[in-house]
C-alpha cells in the first residue's frame, strides 16, 4: 500500500520535534501535526522555559530585596517586569522551534487537532493523512482533582500562571511536588505571600527523604507549608479564594487572591480516538513496550503521553530511540536507569537513580552511602550556603545506584556523577580527577574520597601500610 508519508508525528513538543527532525535528517517523508499555532509544546510555552525564566527573574528580585528592602509598590513593578521577561524568554527560544526551521528540514507541518480514523490514517482538519508509521507525542495536561467547588473558582495551572501581570498579594498552591515547589518559591521571592498545601507527609515526595527534609526546612522560610492535609472544598469569599482542608482530624482553611493547582499530570489521550486504531492505554497513559511500540507495532508513543518519566530530556531520549527503531529499523530499548532530574528551587535538588530508601530495599547490606555536608566544603562555607548535602549510593564495588544533592547550582555540578555513571565508571574514579579549587564540584570529589577512606584507610590493607611505614621508612 502507498502511504502519504513514511512517518506521521502527532504533537510538536519536545518528543515530537526530536522525532520529526531525526526522521527528516535520515531522508524519511515526515508529517508533523500540531494543534497549537506554534511548535514547542508544554516545555516551551507552559513548562520548563517560562518556569526557569520566572525562577531567574525571581532570584534577581529576591537578591535585591535582601540587599535593599523593597516596598509594595516596588514589588508590584518588579513582578510585572519579571512576567514580561518570562514572556520575552519564551519568544526568544521559540526561534529554535520555529515552523520555518522544520520546513527547511523537509518536514510538512499541519496545524490541526488530529485523531485516528484507523491504524494508518489520521483525520487532519478536512483531509486525511495516511502514514506507514505513526508516532504519538501528544504530551500531558495538568490534573485538576475532583475537589468540591473547584469548577466554580478561577484557579490557575501551569497553563495560565505565566500570563499573570499583576502581583497577587497571596497565592495558595495545592501540591508540593516539582511544579508546586518551583512556582511557589519563585512567587514568594516576587513578594507574594504563598501557602503550599500538600497531601503527603512531606513536600518533594519523590526525593530522597533526607534531601527533601532539607528542602522543606529552607523553603518553609519563604512560604508556609501545610503537609498531610486533605483539601475538601474550595469557594470564594469576598472576591478571594478559600481552600478548606482537614489535617489530623481538625479542619482548617487558607484564603488567598489566587489558587494554583499543581498535583500531577495526565496523558493527552482523550481526543485521539485511540480505540479506532486499536491502541491500548494503561492507567490513563499510552501503553508501550521497551522499544516504545504501542499495542500496534507500527505506532509508537514518546514523551509525557506514555506515562514513563515526564521530563523534556526523557522525551528527547525516547524520540531518538524511536528514530532508531521506526526510521532505521533497529531494535533499541528505552532505558530510564540513568536519567537524572533537577528541581530548580533555591537551593537546587539533583536526583539520579534510587533514593537511599529504595536502594536499601534493593541492595541491603551491600549498599554503601557516602555523604558530604556542604558545611564541610570551603566554597559553600565561603558563600554562606552551608545548608545542603551530597549523598552518593553505591554497591560495595563502587557502582553508582543513586546520587542526590541539595545545594546552590547542584543541577550543574552534580551532573559529573551522572556523566561517570553514563560512561560506566565507578564512583571512586572521581577521586583521581583533579578539580579546580574551590569549584563547587569539589563537594563531589570530597565524597568520592570517602569511598577510599572506607575501603582503604579503615581496612586491613591500611594496617599493613602503617606497619610498613612505621617499621621500614
Ligand atoms: C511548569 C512545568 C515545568 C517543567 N519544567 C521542566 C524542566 O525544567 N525540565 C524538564 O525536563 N521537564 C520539565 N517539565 C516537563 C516537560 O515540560 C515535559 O516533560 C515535556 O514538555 C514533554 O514533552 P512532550 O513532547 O511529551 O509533550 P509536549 O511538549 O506537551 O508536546 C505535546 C504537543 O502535542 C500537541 N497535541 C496534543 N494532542 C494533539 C492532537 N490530538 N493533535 C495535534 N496536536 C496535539 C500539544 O498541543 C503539544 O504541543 C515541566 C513541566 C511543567 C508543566
Ligand atoms: N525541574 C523539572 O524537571 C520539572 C519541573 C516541573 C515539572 N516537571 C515534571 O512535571 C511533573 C508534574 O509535576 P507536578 O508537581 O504536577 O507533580 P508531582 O507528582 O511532582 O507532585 C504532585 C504533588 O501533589 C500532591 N497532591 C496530589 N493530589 C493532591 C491533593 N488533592 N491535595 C494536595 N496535594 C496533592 C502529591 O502528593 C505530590 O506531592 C513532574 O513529575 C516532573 O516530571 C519537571
Amino acid at each position: 500500500m502507498n502511504y502519504d508519508y513514511q512517518i506521521a508525528v502527532i504533537g510538536g513538543g519536545s518528543g515530537g520535534l526530536t522525532v520529526a527532525a531525526g526522521a527528516a535528517s535520515f531522508g524519511a517523508s515526515v508529517a508533523l501535526i500540531e494543534r497549537k499555532s506554534e511548535l514547542g509544546g508544554d516545555c516551551l510555552h507552559y513548562g520548563c522555559m517560562p518556569s526557569k525564566a520566572l525562577i531567574h527573574a525571581a532570584e534577581e528580585v529576591y537578591q535585591t530585596g535582601q540587599l535593599t528592602g523593597l516596598s509594595d509598590e516596588q514589588y508590584d513593578r518588579l513582578f510585572t517586569q519579571a512576567m514580561e521577561k518570562v514572556s520575552k524568554a519564551v519568544t526568544n527560544v521559540q526561534a529554535h522551534d520555529s515552523k520555518d526551521r522544520f520546513k527547511e528540514m523537509g518536514v510538512d507541518i499541519y496545524q490541526n487537532e488530529t485523531e485516528f480514523i484507523d491504524d494508518h490514517t489520521l483525520q487532519v482538519g478536512s483531509r486525511m493523512i495516511t502514514a506507514k508509521r505513526i508516532v504519538i507525542a501528544a504530551g500531558s495536561s495538568p490534573v485538576v482533582p475532583p475537589i468540591e467547588g473547584v469548577d466554580e473558582v478561577d484557579y490557575l495551572t501551569n497553563e495560565s500562571i505565566f500570563s499573570l501581570r499583576e502581583r497577587p498579594e497571596s497565592l495558595v498552591v495545592i501540591g508540593g511536588g516539582v511544579i508546586g515547589l518551583e512556582l511557589a518559591q519563585a512567587m514568594a521571592r516576587l513578594g507574594v505571600n504563598v501557602t503550599m498545601i500538600e497531601a503527603g507527609e512531606r513536600i518533594a515526595g519523590k526525593e530522597d527523604k533526607e534531601i527533601a527534609s532539607i528542602a522543606q526546612k529552607v523553603i518553609s522560610e519563604q512560604t508556609s507549608i501545610i503537609t498531610e492535609a486533605k483539601v475538601e472544598r474550595v469557594d470564594t469569599f469576598e472576591g478571594r479564594i478559600k481552600v478548606h482542608f482537614s489535617k489530623e482530624g481538625s479542619k482548617g482553611s487558607v484564603e488567598a487572591d489566587k489558587l494554583l493547582i499543581a498535583v500531577g499530570r495526565q496523558a493527552n489521550t482523550e481526543c485521539l480516538s485511540l480505540d479506532k486504531a486499536g491502541i491500548v492505554t494503561k492507567e490513563g497513559a499510552i501503553d508501550v513496550d521497551p522499544y516504545l511500540r504501542t499495542s500496534k507495532k507500527h505506532i509508537y508513543a514518546v514523551g509525557d503521553c506514555n506515562g514513563s518519566m515526564p521530563f523534556t530530556h526523557v522525551a528527547g531520549m525516547e524520540g531518538k530511540v524511536v528514530v532508531s527503531n521506526a526510521v532505521l529499523g533497529l531494535s533499541r530499548k528505552a532505558s530510564y536507569e540513568k536519567v537524572p532530574w533537577v528541581v530548580y528551587t533555591a537551593p537546587e535538588i539533583y536526583h539520579l537513580g534510587l533514593t537511599e530508601e529504595e536502594a536499601h530495599e534493593r541492595y541491603g547490606d551491600r549498599l554503601l552511602t557516602f555523604k558530604t555536608k556542604l558545611s564541610d566544603n570551603d566554597r559553600f562555607m565561603a558563600e554562606h550556603h552551608t545548608e545542603g548535602l551530597v549523598k552518593i549510593l553505591t554497591t560495595s564495588r563502587g557502582k553508582i545506584v543513586g546520587a542526590h544533592a541539595i545545594g546552590p547550582g547542584a543541577g550543574e555540578w552534580m551532573q559529573e556523577v551522572g556523566t561517570i555513571q553514563g560512561l560506566n565508571k565507578k564512583f571512586q574514579s572521581l577521586s583521581n580527577v583533579i578539580h579546580p579549587y574551590p569549584a563547587r564540584n569539589n563537594a563531589v570529589s570530597q565524597t568520592a574520597d570517602l569511598y577510599w577512606r572506607e575501603k582503604l584507610f579503615d581496612s586491613k590493607i591500611n594496617q599493613a601500610i602503617s606497619w610498613y611505614v612505621q617499621t621500614f621508612r
